[in-house]
């Protein structure tokens, strides 16, 4: 296991992502990160990522619902009688049924992956069913899709890279107040200006801006996650693991911290998808404040492992983020 966990990448006390390890997911954790040492050169996945993958497309397996629903108009009655509320109680039924399966298959810990990981799923798939229904709702759907996808994706690319700091944590659900309160009143100002300004909710080109800034900032992060592979971790490290090598290739060359960059323009993006001024301008303001304080946090670590291969790094290439310029060292 990696020592030295000081807080997550969201900013929390190292203690609260672990509320919802118990000591035998850890120790089931830990076997399979045992596991894992081979399975990384052999490319294999752990299996809690592999039950994870499955989890989430059994939840994405909603959309087939209205497909089925849809057909039904050319196919006969027996499928008409699943469209309009009908249609509704399928998809409840649907998803009741496919946790009701996950709790005969999975036990314990594998529950909690599979049942985290088919929620993601689940609204990953009405988002997608949402976003082509010709509503007024089409953006909320994208912005389901990218939510889901985000959290769900944490965890499927933390189980491939390191699976030993995976946990229920890498899902990156539960990791702070603030962050839930910042998801929370985005819902809570998109209905109330839906409801005041619909108007302001069908700007298509700025939702589709939105759009663009969250599959860019999804790929940017996960393309850092990809290329640090092992040396990355939700939790900013303070103490060096022997395995912890400094990265300044792939998407390092270009700035120092990828995967903040990608997860701010993210951030701000589902905002812009929303057409959300009041979150818009406070997730800007936040986000950056946030990500300024933990890279100057982050670089002290750096610096403290890498020396000065990292002030040299650090001379050559910028943070990425607008106005922090990270860590001063007085030369
Ligand atoms: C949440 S990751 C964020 C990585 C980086 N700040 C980024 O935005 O891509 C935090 C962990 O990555 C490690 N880390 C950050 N930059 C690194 C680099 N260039 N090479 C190796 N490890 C790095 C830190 O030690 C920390 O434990």
């Amino acid at each position: 296991m990696t020592s030295g966990r000081r807080a997550d990448a969201c900013g929390c006390p190292a203690s609260l992502p672990y509320l919802l390890d118990s000591g035998k997911f850890r120790k089931d954790r830990d076997a399979s990160a045992e596991r894992s040492v081979t399975n990384m050169a052999g490319n294999k996945l752990v299996l809690e990522g592999r039950i994870s993958i499955i989890s989430f497309f059994l939840g994405m397996g909603v959309v087939l619902i209205p497909v089925i629903t849809s057909l039904g108009s050319h196919i006969g009655w027996v499928f008409e009688y699943f469209s309009g509320i009908r249609g509704k109680i399928a998809i409840a039924v649907y998803i009741g049924v496919v946790q009701g399966l996950l709790l005969i298959i999975y036990k314990g810990p594998l529950h909690k992956v599979a049942v985290r990981a088919c929620f993601l799923g689940c609204a990953f798939g009405c988002g997608l069913l949402i976003s082509f229904t010709e509503t007024t709702w089409t953006h909320f759907g994208w912005y389901m899709c990218s939510l889901s996808f985000f959290h769900y994706s944490e965890y499927l690319v933390t189980a491939i890279i390191n699976p030993r700091s995976l946990s229920l944590d890498s899902f990156l659900l539960n990791h702070s107040v603030e962050y839930t309160v910042a998801a929370v009143s985005s819902w809570v100002e998109f209905m109330v200006e839906k409801l005041l300004f619909p108007e302001l909710k069908q700007l298509g080109w700025v939702s589709l801006l939105g759009l663009l800034m969250v599959l860019c900032g999804e790929g940017l992060r996960k393309s850092a996650m990809l290329t640090a592979g092992s040396n990355f971790n939700h939790v900013v490290q303070n103490e060096k693991a022997q395995s912890h090598v400094l990265v300044t290739s792939g998407v390092y060359a270009f700035c120092r911290h990828p995967s903040y960059v990608g997860w701010f323009y993210w951030s701000i993006g589902t905002q812009v998808m929303l057409c959300n001024p009041v979150c818009l301008l406070g997730y800007t303001l936040a986000s950056w404040r946030f990500f300024r304080e933990r890279i100057e946090e982050e670089e002290i670590s750096l610096i403290h492992f890498f020396g000065e291969n990292y002030l040299d790094y650090k001379r050559k290439v910028s943070t990425g983020l607008p106005f922090i310029p990270g860590i001063r060292v007085q030369s």
